[in-house]
């Protein structure tokens, strides 16, 4: 079935010396690194948060972190310096505003890689906080009329293959009659871009000199990706979402049974031969006419390698339409750096393909105030509610505007009564919180009133008034409905919050796990509450 001869390089020959400048990575980078990520002997860097917080150990780098209030950062030179942490539940109710997080400069080497044209980055800097690592802003950057450039990434330093066949990948790493391309060709074109994309950041991660062997470092391991695909049979199990478990079960599934037709039976058969003890000329012919030679084996020697490769395509990949010269494509993306901005429904940041020079930029919105030290984010899916983020991500929001609630009733209260209470305007699918008309210090609408507006059933007509007495009749029998979602959980919002802040150690998944249900009760509570404001306010 597969033909090399359909392997294409996706680009027409690039002429490196038109653009074999290395740009210097950023200066400020290494100043930064040199004053903020100052390591001390022992490698833990050197900040403390005030000691009412509640500390946390940082899985990836083992340091510990804070995910409380900070207000006083000091220096430590280890762990042991925190004699008073506390690991109880979360006492200390600051406005959220003042939070911060404690954040950890990225390992120096991360910005220092280079290839051909480089990665350039501007006014941003990669640091781990509460999500993993994270772009952060690393100085003010103003309002303008204009979308900024904050970051850059040239194609020939992302791995990039067509979404439909021929398949066409750039670079084109790759080599006609590569067993890899036989496997890709196997691939479903609708469905299994990340089995694809997963076959190609292993084969990357094993070519010789390749971007991404170096890249592959700053990837989350198995034990730090919070993807579903990951998850043991006991996490699912707290998502307390068996819709959602079961179709992560199919998914692991589906990649399991992908590497095993591709890459088990030829080590099944080769270890029957063994056990045969069968000649070593039997084992060459054998050899030379296996579907599977060793070298593509060695790609994935586990199915666990497999499947975290899945997941790094699942939670990393971009979906974009390129143009290089007058060819444009539909393509799956693994961008470089691009792939640690963190998602926000409210996102500062966007993606855009500079086709001029072939460079995949990250830009900043078209009047955006972004403060120094603040998070940049993009939108990873518009439109979606926090199970289908947690499919693919392995997170869900607290405050998403997407989320839905199965009312079934026919109790309906008034819409425009509604938003004009909360300040909401705009059309169904754009609304948004109007400040402009909120009182100052409103902090209570967020996300989740907007899906509230979205979710609950709603009547309007015409200029027909609502009659207060029918509206909070009505308020009465859906909050009553969203008491009985909540009592179909095994627990409570206040046990789950105990259940994270009491357990530090738990693994991200499960912990993922825990704050998907604990968000979705959390979201039904706002809309108990957003409830009860309108009836308030509708009487006055
Ligand atoms: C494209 S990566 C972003 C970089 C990632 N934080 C890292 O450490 O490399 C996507 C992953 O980041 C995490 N993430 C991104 N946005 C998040 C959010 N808003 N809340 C929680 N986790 C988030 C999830 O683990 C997700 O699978």
């Amino acid at each position: 079935m597969a033909s090399s001869a359909t392997t294409r390089c996706f680009f027409s020959p690039f002429n490196v010396s038109a653009f074999s400048c290395i740009y210097l990575l950023i200066p400020f980078y290494l100043m930064e690194s040199k004053q903020m990520g100052k390591k001390l002997n022992n490698g833990f860097a050197a900040v403390k948060p005030n000691l009412t917080e509640k500390c946390t150990i940082n899985r990836r780098t083992g340091c510990i972190k804070a995910r409380a209030a900070v207000n006083t950062i000091e220096t430590v030179n280890s762990p042991s310096d925190y004699p008073s942490f506390q690991t109880e539940s979360q006492q200390d109710d600051t406005p959220a505003s003042k939070v911060q997080y404690w954040l950890e400069l990225a390992d120096p080497d991360f910005y220092r890689m280079g290839f051909v044209r480089s990665m350039r980055a501007y006014g941003v800097e990669f640091r781990e906080g509460p999500n993993g690592f994270g772009v952060y802003a690393s100085k003010d950057i103003e309002p303008s009329r204009r979308a900024k450039v904050v970051m850059e990434i040239p194609l020939e330093l992302m791995l990039t293959i067509s979404q439909k066949t021929p398949w066409m990948f750039f670079p084109d790493i790759i080599p006609v009659g590569h067993p890899i391309f036989d496997i890709i060709n196997s691939t479903h074109p609708e469905t299994d871009w990340d089995l694809r994309m997963a076959c190609l950041l292993l084969y990357a991660f094993d070519h010789d000199k390749n971007f991404w062997q170096l890249y592959g470092d700053f990837l989350p391991s198995v034990e730090e990706c919070t993807s579903l695909l990951l998850a043991t049979e006991d996490d699912l199990k707290e998502l307390h979402d068996e819709n959602l478990a079961s179709t992560m079960r199919k998914e692991k599934a589906r990649a399991q049974e992908f590497w095993e037709k591709n890459w088990v039976l030829f080590c099944d058969i080769f270890i029957t031969l063994i056990s045969k003890k069968l000649h070593f000329v039997s084992m060459f012919i054998f050899l030379q006419h296996s579907a599977m030679p060793l070298k593509v084996k060695r790609l994935a020697r586990d199915s666990e390698r497999f499947i975290w490769a899945v997941s790094m395509a699942q939670t990393r990949h971009i979906n974009f339409r390129i143009r290089v010269g007058s060819l444009v494509q539909d393509a799956n993306i693994f961008a470089p750096y691009a792939d640690m901005l963190n998602h926000s429904c409210q996102p500062n940041c966007f993606f855009h393909w500079r086709f001029r020079d072939r460079m995949f930029e990250v830009m900043t919105n078209a009047g955006q105030r972004i403060k120094k030290g603040e998070e940049m984010t993009v939108n990873y899916m518009s439109g979606q509610r926090n199970n289908m983020l947690m499919q693919r991500y392995g997170f869900s929001s607290l405050s998403n505007p997407w989320d839905v609630l199965p009312f079934s009733g026919n109790a309906r209260i008034h819409l425009d009564s509604f938003l004009s209470v909360f300040n909401i305007s705009g059309s169904h699918a754009d609304y948004y919180h109007n400040t402009k008309l909120a009182n100052e210090g409103d902090n209570f609408v967020d996300g989740a009133v907007l899906a509230a507006a979205r979710t609950l059933p709603t009547w309007s007509e015409g200029d027909i008034p609502p009659i207060p007495s029918l509206e909070i009749k009505a308020v009465k029998i859906l909050q009553e409905e969203c008491q009985q979602i909540l009592a179909q959980y095994s627990t409570t919002s206040k046990q789950d919050q105990h259940i994270l802040d009491s357990t530090p150690e738990m693994s991200w998944t499960r912990e993922a796990a825990i704050k998907y249900r604990l968000h979705r009760k959390l979201f039904v509570e706002k809309v108990i509450e957003a409830l009860d404001i309108y009836q308030d306010r509708i009487l006055f």
